[in-house]
């Protein structure tokens, strides 16, 4: 059955793409979950090397470039074949990168925690687990395998949900990237007290890409928040429109992976971030 005829039927089956890809993290999660309780998991991220401040190094100046590690995707189906996320990881850093994204979701985006752990070994930059977090069990999960940054999208959080993860997240030690793409789940996310937004270009529900967005959103939100546009960025030309607007980072994936070197085209783009020319976010 389609989601459009679950809809019909009442099924209460999933109703988009992004409560296709929630249903598929929720069993995941809780078959880990069987395999590693939390009390373990819990101990692992206890026992971790202290978080990096992402908060601090977002703030540089420049506009930063988050480079991701993205293998394929339910907009574009297979993107890259990244057999050593460790040294794709390198390559970004080598090349100026401030972050590192890992999606860690296996079903649609060919991620795992065993990426994010060796992402985390090769680089000392800050690292992203970006994937589609509900529950405290994947932040502490995050944090034993070495993340820096956490994403909570407000698309698929209850707000009181949203609270409860984001205080999780900093009690660890870490920083909290908070995904928005409209004003009302602005709004919600600085009710949650987010100290880095990101906006995304893409509608995770409908996976329409739409970089007039961020433009929309991002003058509306405070001077002390760090504004990241996520999705869309092509090369300079879109990291210079998103910095006129505000971007004090970038956040990239296919535009990066897909080229034949992905430390030149970081480079590229940190380049245009650092550049005179290049709009400074108001601070
Ligand atoms: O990329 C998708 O198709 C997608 C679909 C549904 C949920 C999330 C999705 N992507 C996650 C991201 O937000 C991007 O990986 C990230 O912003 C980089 O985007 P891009 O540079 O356009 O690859």
């Amino acid at each position: 059955m389609t989601s459009d005829q679950q809809a019909e039927a009442g099924t209460g089956g999933p109703q988009n793409v992004l409560e296709e890809i929630l249903a598929g993290v929720r069993e995941d999660v809780a078959a880990r979950q069987e395999k590693a309780p939390l009390e373990q998991v819990r101990e692992l991220a206890a026992a971790a090397p202290p978080a990096i401040d992402a908060y601090a190094a977002l703030r540089k100046p420049g506009v930063a470039v988050i480079a991701e590690v993205k293998r394929s995707s339910p907009s574009k189906g297979a993107i890259a074949d990244i057999p050593d996320p460790a040294e794709l990881a390198g390559e970004y850093a080598a090349g100026g990168a401030r972050c590192i994204s890992v999606l860690t979701e296996g079903r649609w985006f060919g991620g795992s925690l065993a990426d994010l752990a060796a992402v985390r070994q090769s680089v000392g930059i800050p690292v992203l687990r970006k994937d589609f977090v509900v529950s405290s069990y994947q932040v502490h999960e995050a944090r034993a395998h070495g993340a820096d940054l956490v994403l909570l999208i407000v698309a698929a959080l209850e707000q009181n949900v949203l609270v409860g993860l984001l205080e999780r997240i900093e009690s660890l030690g870490m920083t909290a990237l908070v995904e928005v793409h409209n004003e009302e789940e602005a709004d919600r996310a600085l009710e949650a007290n987010a100290k880095v937004i990101g906006v995304n270009a893409r509608d995770l529900r409908t996976l329409e890409v739409d970089r007039s967005v961020f433009e929309r959103i991002a003058p509306g939100l405070p001077n002390n928040v760090v504004k990241i546009a996520e999705s869309g960025v092509r090369g300079p030309h879109d990291l210079i429109r998103y910095a006129s607007a505000g971007a004090d980072a970038v956040l990239v994936g296919e535009g990066l992976v897909t080229q034949k070197s992905p430390r030149d085209a970081v480079a590229e783009l940190v380049n245009a971030g650092n550049h005179p020319a290049t709009p400074r976010p108001v601070r």
